[in-house]
Formats: structure tokens, C-alpha cells, sequence
């Protein structure tokens, strides 16, 4: 896949803007295309913007407003598919999220205290994600939650199997799952989301390596009806409505 390009919307940010260029590898731009995607840099946010007529909404990482912060508030706590499936019953246990993404199910689980490492492979993403944790932590409510996410914009196959942190209780991966109904996607904003980044046809490998790391689980997020990550049957499964979590103990 191409580089993708950034937009960078007033001079004030330039700086910024081309230091993202160089550190995630995109493409400065002098103006937005008319088709396609970009990235926007403005005052307020970094955005994923689709391009042309009847394209989708922006993508951006808000844990401060939005679903996030109504997820935060009214979610329904450790009684959560994600909370329960890291074994959030027990505790506040460490977790490494070795597929960061938009960093949603992290900040669930770093809301009810874990402390977590993220993995993120792909840059639109990680920059995404680096921008929203960013604006977070200088929100007096929120800051104090995103503190415990640490985001490493790296592939997790060698993150795990070249672990130098602490070592995590439990080990979450919600790779992208070839999606071949779109209109299932939760959100159109989503389908950009994975147009850019793409499926994840290489995820079977991280399963062996993550429980290898993982000192008391490994949780995976599957679409309801997918087959088990890697052909491996789970000891335990909380099957949600649309989604299912398969636990390797
Ligand atoms: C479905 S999204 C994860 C969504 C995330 N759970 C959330 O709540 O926002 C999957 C993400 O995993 C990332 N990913 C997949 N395989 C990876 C790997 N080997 N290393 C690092 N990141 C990976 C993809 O780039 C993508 O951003």
C-alpha cells in the first residue's frame, strides 16, 4: 500500500505535521486530493478523511467525548465482554493489546485501572492513536487513565517474541478480520478505517508467541461467527451479540 498523505491545514502545526511525515513515513501534502484518503492536521485533532462524493465522515481518536467517554460512564463496567475476557473479575491485571488499532478496547480496560501496553504495527494508526492519547492527557478527568497506556508503534509478531517490558498477565488481540459483508462494519467511518490499514491475513501467527508471553491468558476478539485464531480451540468463550472472545488460558 502506498504512503498515505498529510494535509497539514494552518502553518501553526507545519512543525508537527512534518515531523509525523518523517517518524510514520507519509507523504506531505500541499492540498487535499479529491479522491482517496488523507490525513488532516488541524488545532484540533489529526482526522483520516475519505475524499470524494458521498465518502464517509472522518476518522479521529477521541477518548475524551464521544463513545468513548459515554462507554466510560454507562458501558456496564467489568461486566464488559473485553473486561471479562482479560479477567478483569480478579483484579487489574497487565495487559498488552498487540493489535492497538484506534485503542477503544484499551481504554475500556485502562478505565477500570489495567495498565496497559499498546502494539500497533500500521502508522496511520499509531499516529491516530499517538494524537488521541495526546489531547487525553491534558484533560484533568481522562489524563490520569490514558497515563497507563503506553502505545509502541511496532509489529507485534517481534514485539512478543522479543518482549523486554514487564511482562504482561494478559495478552489481547482483536486483529482485522477479513470482512466480506462491509455493511457490517459497525460504522461507515470504519470501512475507511479498514480500506486503509487493510486485513490482517498474517494474525494466526501471533497466537503461539502471545502465549508463550502471557503469564495467565491470552483473549482474542473474533466476529461472532469466525473460526478460532489459528485453528486452536479456546478453554473458555464469552459470545457476545455480534462479537465473540475466545480465552486461552
Ligand atoms: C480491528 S483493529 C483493533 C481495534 C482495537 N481493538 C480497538 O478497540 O480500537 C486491528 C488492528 O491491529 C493492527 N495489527 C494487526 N496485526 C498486527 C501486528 N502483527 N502487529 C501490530 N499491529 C497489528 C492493525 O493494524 C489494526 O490497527
Amino acid at each position: 500500500m502506498n504512503p498515505l498523505g498529510l494535509y497539514c491545514v494552518t502553518a501553526d502545526q507545519a512543525s508537527h505535521g512534518r515531523e509525523l511525515c518523517e517518524r510514520y513515513g507519509f507523504v506531505w501534502l500541499e492540498a487535499l486530493p479529491e479522491t482517496g484518503h488523507a490525513l488532516r492536521l488541524d488545532a484540533e485533532r489529526l482526522a483520516l478523511l475519505s475524499l470524494g462524493r458521498g465518502a464517509p465522515g472522518p476518522v479521529w481518536v477521541d477518548f475524551v467525548a464521544g463513545r468513548a467517554d459515554w462507554r466510560r460512564r454507562h458501558g456496564g463496567g467489568r461486566g464488559q465482554g473485553v473486561a471479562k475476557a482479560c479477567g478483569l473479575k480478579n483484579g487489574t491485571p497487565r495487559v498488552l493489546d498487540a493489535t492497538a488499532g484506534l485503542g477503544r478496547d484499551a481504554f475500556v480496560l485502562a478505565s477500570l485501572g489495567c495498565h496497559l501496553d499498546l502494539v500497533e504495527r500500521s502508522p496511520v494508526a499509531a499516529a491516530l492513536l499517538e494524537d488521541g492519547l495526546a489531547r487525553a492527557a491534558a484533560d484533568a478527568e481522562v489524563g490520569p487513565i490514558v497515563a497507563r497506556m503506553r502505545l509502541w508503534h511496532r509489529d507485534a509478531a517481534s514485539a512478543l517474541a522479543d518482549w523486554h517490558g514487564e511482562r504482561p498477565e494478559v495478552i489481547y488481540l482483536d486483529p482485522m478480520f477479513p470482512e466480506k459483508n462491509k455493511s457490517a462494519l459497525s460504522k461507515k467511518e470504519m470501512q475507511a478505517f479498514q480500506t486503509v490499514i487493510g486485513p490482517d491475513l498474517d494474525a494466526d501467527a501471533l497466537l503461539a508467541p502471545a502465549r508463550a508471553l502471557a503469564n495467565s491468558r491470552v483473549a482474542v476478539k473474533r466476529p461472532r461467527h469466525a473460526p478460532w485464531l489459528a485453528g486452536v480451540e479456546p478453554g473458555l468463550v464469552y459470545q457476545g451479540d455480534s462479537v465473540r472472545y475466545d480465552v486461552y488460558l
